[in-house]
């Protein structure tokens, strides 16, 4: 494979292959996204030709990527009626000050104020409308002229067919898939005997350009700039401000790059739009399509027409580039491991590749229906996307790249860890055993932190008592003897005793921890307090049936239809439990009675009715709690605690580093307050 770019070029020979790779690759990646370069690669390639050339200015070469636009691989028979350009690019918050600084030496001036956007990883596109209708796409192309794609129209949401006004205008921005176009559009492919496309912006360019499609995909559109398409054009808009452009856009209807993202578009100062960079950034996980970076522009039009064009991007605009979150590497090979409820996950070994700052050996890929879906094999080369701090996931593999050599990968007869069958009937694949198959991860779990927080049993312990044969469920432990204890390997007194009364003050946890350490498929923390709340013993939850488990926030048909399986399943294990005298009831809940269907319980508690949000790091009295707890404290409270801020959010706790959340919460106008505002409003129910 030609994957490998050098980082540094030594002679003429280099110099040419490096060019030549480089052609090839962009001509593939702008064509149909077929590049098997990732754009880390890609970029440290045209880096290593520009060092090149600026040392040996006479050996450049008129095929060179270096200072146009899309490399100087494509073309397109569509004349512009203004260029349409690139960006310069900035990978650092000091290159930025230093390119503004440029900026404003040649405006001879401070700049009036900027706009700050999300750099969309899509395709540009010019979008013309004649008298509100619109009636031709175009592609960026080499910049001065693209290629007809109006066979799209129709298909991108964000971009109507008709204006608010009969306007003459042409709308410009990005053309791409979100997360969830971009898995149906290849479903779609392959269910039509296709490939698989690499990532979203190469499936939105692949798909966009073609145009004998036999079905329709959906793409979505964030405009970024409009200019009159003729004389006629709207009047003034030249001399609107980027702001002010995306503005009267929006107002005919076109969603625009302010609608991308929350919070503003223009920012007064520098200070401004480094913290707007920071905010983005951080939400960038988050987000339901992928950006590679933030563009800053001088916001307004004598601006723009002072500081002028270069043959390759605006003067006026940079991109502050984002390491890349997803990069290619080789799939060699499917682990499969059982969890501790049984349910049997492939787990992708790829050959290490560093994304962010991070080496990446693991992916998820869900199930086997997944891994067919997504048509992967072992040996293919494959991108995969590490967003924030989520687990890396495969996208797809990049079939172009395939040598004939892929093997298929292969599904597990029997159950990888006990060798017994196998249980298909849902897409996640589960051991008929349950989570009898894995004990020590069940007990791990039970144990935890969130649910029965028994300190010292971490798990070598819990493998230790499972193989001295001392335990073979959670409920065991509440059986252990001291003399049991004292005899196995690294047990001192004082260990053993700190164990047994660790296991003693389980006992008496609340119904909603214990209830969560029984590992109920479909039942995390939060779904085990909003149950035990509601029931408020464990008899009202095991005599409850399929329709009252309904009753519980959160709970549809599919879900309770599980749990009430689930309890009679585990029945034996909790009846352990209470035989040896552990808690079943939740403290300050009362079990529904027949005539009133909503719990009333909380009104005259301080956050009674509200749905809370905690966000960013706790500090004060709260600064030990674990985000689980902050929820406990919240519910306690009578509140109801949430993790993601909407309009019916009603108080937002922001500690330090708060994001995204926090920005939403602003744009809202929703009550934000500080760690140590919210200790004392909930002071009676700490601790
Ligand atoms: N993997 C490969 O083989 C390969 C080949 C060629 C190029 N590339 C990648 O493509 C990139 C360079 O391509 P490029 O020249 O298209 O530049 P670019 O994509 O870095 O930046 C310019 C483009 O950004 C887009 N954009 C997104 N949001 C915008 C906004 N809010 N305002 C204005 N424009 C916005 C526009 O389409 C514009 O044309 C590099 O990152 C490179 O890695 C990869
Ligand atoms: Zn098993």
């Amino acid at each position: 494979m030609s994957n490998v770019a050098p980082t540094a070029i030594v002679d003429e020979a280099a110099y040419t292959a490096a060019v030549e790779l480089a052609v090839s690759s962009s001509a593939a990646y702008y064509g149909d996204g077929s590049s098997t370069v990732d754009d880390d690669t890609y970029d440290q390639l045209v880096r290593a030709i520009a060092a090149w050339e600026a040392e040996h200015p006479e050996q450049v070469r008129a095929d060179s990527p270096t200072g146009k636009v899309a490399g100087g691989a494509v073309t397109g028979d569509v004349p512009h009626t203004r260029p349409m350009l690139s960006l310069d690019n900035v990978f650092s918050g000091e290159e930025l000050l230093k390119w503004a600084e440029g900026l404003e030496r040649r405006l001879g001036g401070p700049v009036a104020g900027w706009a700050v956007e999300a750099k969309l990883d899509g395709l540009a596109i010019s979008a013309r409308y004649r008298e509100g209708r619109l009636v031709q796409l175009v592609t960026r192309g080499d910049g001065l002229a693209g290629e007809d794609v109006s066979h799209g129209i129709g298909q991108i949401v964000g971009l109507p067919a008709e204006l608010a006004e009969p306007v003459t205008v042409e709308v410009r921005g990005e053309v791409l898939f979100t997360t969830a176009q971009f898995e149906t559009a290849n479903t779609l492919r392959m269910a039509h005997g296709g490939t698989p496309f690499a990532n979203p912006r190469s499936a939105a360019a692949g798909s966009l350009r073609a145009k004998d499609r036999p079905y329709k995909v959906e793409f979505t559109f964030f405009g970024y700039g409009a200019l009159p398409l003729a004389e006629a054009g709207p009047e003034g808009l030249l001399a609107l401000p980027h702001t002010g452009v995306m503005e009267y856009v929006a107002r005919l209807g076109v969603q625009t790059s302010a609608a991308a993202l929350p919070g503003p578009l223009g920012y007064g100062d520098l200070e401004g739009v480094t913290a707007r960079i920071a905010e983005i950034a951080a939400a960038r996980a988050e987000l339901a399509f992928g950006i590679d970076g933030i563009v800053i522009k001088a916001d307004g039009a004598e601006d723009q027409e002072k500081a002028g064009l270069s043959s390759r991007a605006p003067r006026w605009a940079i991109a502050y580039k984002l390491p890349a979150d997803t990069r290619t590497t080789v799939l060699r090979g499917v682990e499969w491991a059982v969890g501790r409820t049984g349910i049997i996950a492939p787990r992708a070994v790829l050959d290490p590749v560093e994304i962010d700052g991070v080496t990446v050996t693991y992916a998820t890929l869900h199930n086997p229906a997944d891994i067919t879906r997504r048509d992967l094999m072992i040996g293919d080369t494959v991108s995969v996307k590490r967003a924030g701090d989520v687990i890396p996931r495969v996208e797809a593999p990049l079939v172009q790249a395939r040598t004939g050599e892929e093997q298929p990968i292969a599904f597990p007869e029997t159950c990888p860890r006990c060798g017994g069958a196998i249980d298909r009937s849902q897409e996640r694949w589960r051991c008929e055993l349950g989570r009898a198959c894995n004990t020590v991860a069940s007990i791990s779990y039970a144990v935890g932190r969130d649910q029965l927080d028994i300190e010292g049993l971490g798990q070598t312990r819990v493998v230790q008592l499972v193989e001295a044969e001392l335990i073979a469920d959670f409920a065991d432990l509440f059986a252990l003897t001291r003399e049991q204890l004292i005899g196995l390997e690294r047990m001192g007194d004082t260990s053993t005793d700190n164990l047994l009364a660790a296991i003693e003050a389980a006992k008496s946890r609340p119904l909603s921890r214990v209830f969560a350490a029984l590992g109920v498929r479909g039942t995390g923390r939060s779904m085990s307090r909003r149950i035990a709340r509601y029931f408020a013993t464990m008899d009202l939850i095991r005599a409850a049936d399929v329709d009252s488990v309904q009753k519980v926030e959160g709970i549809g048909p599919e879900k309770a239809v599980v749990l009430v399986a689930e309890l009679t399943e585990i029945a034996p294990l909790i009846d352990k439990l209470a035989s040896f005298g552990v808690n079943m009831t939740e403290p300050g809940a009362t079990p529904p009675s027949a005539e009133e269907e909503t719990v009333p319980e909380a009104s005259g508690l301080p956050l009674a009715g509200m749905s809370v949000v905690v966000t960013g790091g706790m500090t004060g009295p709260l600064e030990s709690l674990s985000r689980n707890e902050m929820n406990e404290l919240i519910e306690r409270a009578g509140g109801k605690a949430s993790s993601s801020v909407s309009k019916k959010t009603a108080l937002v706790v922001a500690g330090e580093k708060a994001g995204s959340k926090l920005t939403k919460a602003t744009d809202l106008g929703i009550p934000v307050i500080t760690p140590d505002e919210f200790a004392e409003r909930v002071a009676d129910f700490l601790g």
